[in-house]
């Protein structure tokens, strides 16, 4: 990267735009003071103040939602191309939208004789009429999991639904999509990537629905209330016996979609087929998802820094 005044600085400054929220839950004491060891400083940047009164910054960081930020951001990138964007807001936008946030996954053709990664079958829908065409047209039957299209970090785009049968499609908020729903033994993969730094953890997720429950369970569930569906109590810590990917796997699906996607921070959620050994699945993409939930943030998030100061960050 460009040094500030022609000269190699020895301390770097990173700025922060991120929601009042996100500063409080990202940006903890030990993480700015695992930095300062490493002569980098932490920033909230101020965002009712331009950024360029804020300078300097050797790297911007940012996750925030609206046009006029996205606005602003161009306007200075444009007035200062050497200070490096972490991501740019095209390539983050990508992943505010269920279906465009896949799209990569097949085309990086994950797969061999013992595993294969893909997406689970999906129709976008605007309406009960257009649900009941999608699920057809890719030869989905129930249950199927409705999720809002937009991932956009509101409140609503969390709020998913189990749909047990064409009555359940009614209550639904569209647009959504219509998703395959797969058992997976009540675990979810996290895989963690900040540049070419990857690492991945086992999180509880949603049990397996029986084929009873199949049979028994009408309408629509939205996601809070399924894990007090009758049955699934018991499997509330199946999660914990399920074996983690093999690292290859993880390795090779982080360092090919922070490619693909041309992003350097973010997570991706991914399931294994409890009825298919070899097939995983990938389910959700987060733009700078809870860094702070990993053991050992601190190191892994620094260690990206130290890449972005350094000018070893080639996305
Ligand atoms: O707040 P956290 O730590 O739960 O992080 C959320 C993420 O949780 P995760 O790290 O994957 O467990 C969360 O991931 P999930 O969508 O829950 O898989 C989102 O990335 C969420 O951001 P947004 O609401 O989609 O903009 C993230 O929320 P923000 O922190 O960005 O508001
Ligand atoms: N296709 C699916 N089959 C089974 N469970 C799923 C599927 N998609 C999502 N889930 C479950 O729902 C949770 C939330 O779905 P996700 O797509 O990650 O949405 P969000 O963006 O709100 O995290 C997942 O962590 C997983 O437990
Ligand atoms: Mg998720
Ligand atoms: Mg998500």
């Amino acid at each position: 990267m460009s040094e500030i005044g022609g000269q190699s600085p020895s301390r770097y400054r990173v700025g922060f735009a991120l929601e009042p929220k996100k500063v409080q839950s990202f940006l903890q004491n030990s993480l700015i003071d695992h930095a300062k060891n490493h002569a980098i400083e932490l920033i909230p940047i101020d965002l009712t103040t331009a950024i360029h009164q804020q300078l300097p910054f050797h790297s911007i960081i940012h996750k925030l939602h609206s046009p006029q930020w996205t606005q602003q951001l161009r306007h200075f990138s444009l007035h200062n191309p050497s200070i490096p964007i972490i991501d740019p807001p095209d390539a983050v936008d990508r992943l505010h939208d269920r279906v465009t946030m896949l799209d990569s996954v097949p085309k990086l053709s994950l797969q061999n004789d013992v595993v294969s990664v893909s997406v689970p079958k999906q129709a976008v829908a605007n309406d009960e009429r257009t649900a009941i065409e999608g699920l057809d047209s890719v030869n989905l039957r129930f249950p199927v999991i409705a999720k809002p299209l937009a991932a956009d970090g509101s409140a609503s785009s969390h709020n998913l639904c189990l749909v047990f049968d064409r009555e359940g499609l009614k209550s639904l908020n569209y647009p959504v999509v219509v998703q395959e729903f797969v058992n997976h033994g009540g675990a979810v993969f996290k895989i963690y990537v900040a540049g070419r730094h990857v690492t991945c953890v086992r999180r509880k997720s949603l049990a397996d629905i029986t084929q009873e429950e199949i049979k028994n369970l009408k309408g629509a569930v939205p996601f809070s209330q399924v894990s007090n569906m009758k049955g699934s109590r018991e499997q509330e810590e199946e999660g914990d016996g399920v074996e983690m990917p093999p690292e290859g796997l993880v390795s090779e699906l982080g360092r090919g979609l922070r490619e693909a996607l041309g992003l350097n921070l973010f997570n991706v959620d991914v399931i294994r087929d409890a009825n298919d050994e070899k097939r995983y699945l990938v389910i959700d993409i987060n733009y700078f998802p809870g860094y702070a939930k990993l053991p050992c943030y601190e190191t892994f998030f620094t260690n990206f820094l130290l890449d972005v100061v350094h000018g070893k960050n080639t996305v």
